[in-house]
């Protein structure tokens, strides 16, 4: 954690969820009251459920936001969908550059930043993933390409209000591995210099998430780590148990 700054733990639902899983969500809320003494919490569930869940969730303990959004307002994108129609279906921040959507639509550094930018066009939070391969890591590259995705995905225009970085490495990734506590404290501390840097004050103050197979045994580990300030979970987030034992998890 960082002092003054309050966790967020982030659940990614990835391309799962249907309206049945609704009880889930239930649970969350009802659970809500437990864990918000130690960190916000938001659930971004698919698209097709956002209205409803933000519907739910109004006046509640627990955010509604969404996974990704199209660059543009609005236009001839067949089965895109706008930051605009996020907000207003109720999220209240979006998460960009997702590394499988990275590997799978090929999206980059460019796209990921005009994303960001179309999520603040749209009054809402962006929540910008960045995060090395196997591969990558392997080959003693882990902190340049980290630099390289901080430059270019992140606005100039980035504040500790509209944005939240997600660290998460590839190969931790729904695979059970990761980082030790070690890494996860210089790779954090990296990313903070780097944000201070570039943004400043705002710099100091902005949310860092580690992602990658968190889960109730491990996040008070992780979440302790200086500079690690919340987590963006996937797999565990499905489940209401896991995704408050999780911010329970947090200092
Ligand atoms: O990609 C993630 C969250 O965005 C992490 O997924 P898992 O928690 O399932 O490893």
């Amino acid at each position: 954690m960082t002092d003054a700054i309050r966790p967020l733990i982030a659940g990614n639902w990835k391309m799962n969820g249907l309206k049945a899983q609704a009880a889930e969500f239930d649970a969350m809320l009802n659970g809500a009251a437990d864990v918000v003494a130690k960190a916000d919490l938001l659930v971004c569930p698919p698209a097709t459920l956002v209205a409803a869940f933000a519907d739910k969730a109004r006046g509640q303990k627990v955010a509604v936001g969404a996974q990704d959004c199209h660059p543009k307002s609005s236009g001839a994108h067949t089965g895109d969908i706008a930051a605009e129609m996020l907000a207003d279906a109720g999220a209240t921040a979006i998460i960009v550059g997702h590394s499988e959507r990275r590997a799978d639509h090929g999206e980059g550094d460019a796209l990921v930043r005009q994303k960001a930018e179309a999520a603040w066009r749209a009054g809402v939070t962006a929540i910008v993933c960045i995060g090395e391969t196997q591969g990558q890591r392997d080959a003693g590259q882990t902190l340049d390409i980290l630099r390289g995705q901080l430059q270019g995905s992140l606005p100039d225009a980035s504040t500790a209000a509209n944005l939240v970085v997600a660290y998460e490495p590839v190969w931790a990734i729904g695979t059970g591995l990761t980082p030790t506590v070690q890494d996860v404290e210089q790779i954090h501390g990296f990313i903070r210099e780097f944000l201070i840097s570039r943004f400043k004050a705002e710099g100091a103050k902005m949310r860092i998430l580690y992602g990658g197979s968190v889960k109730p045994s491990n996040a008070a580990e992780l979440m302790a780590v200086k500079n690690v300030d919340g987590a963006l979970v996937g797999g565990a987030s499905l489940k209401a148990a896991d995704f408050l034992a999780i911010a329970k998890g947090c200092p």
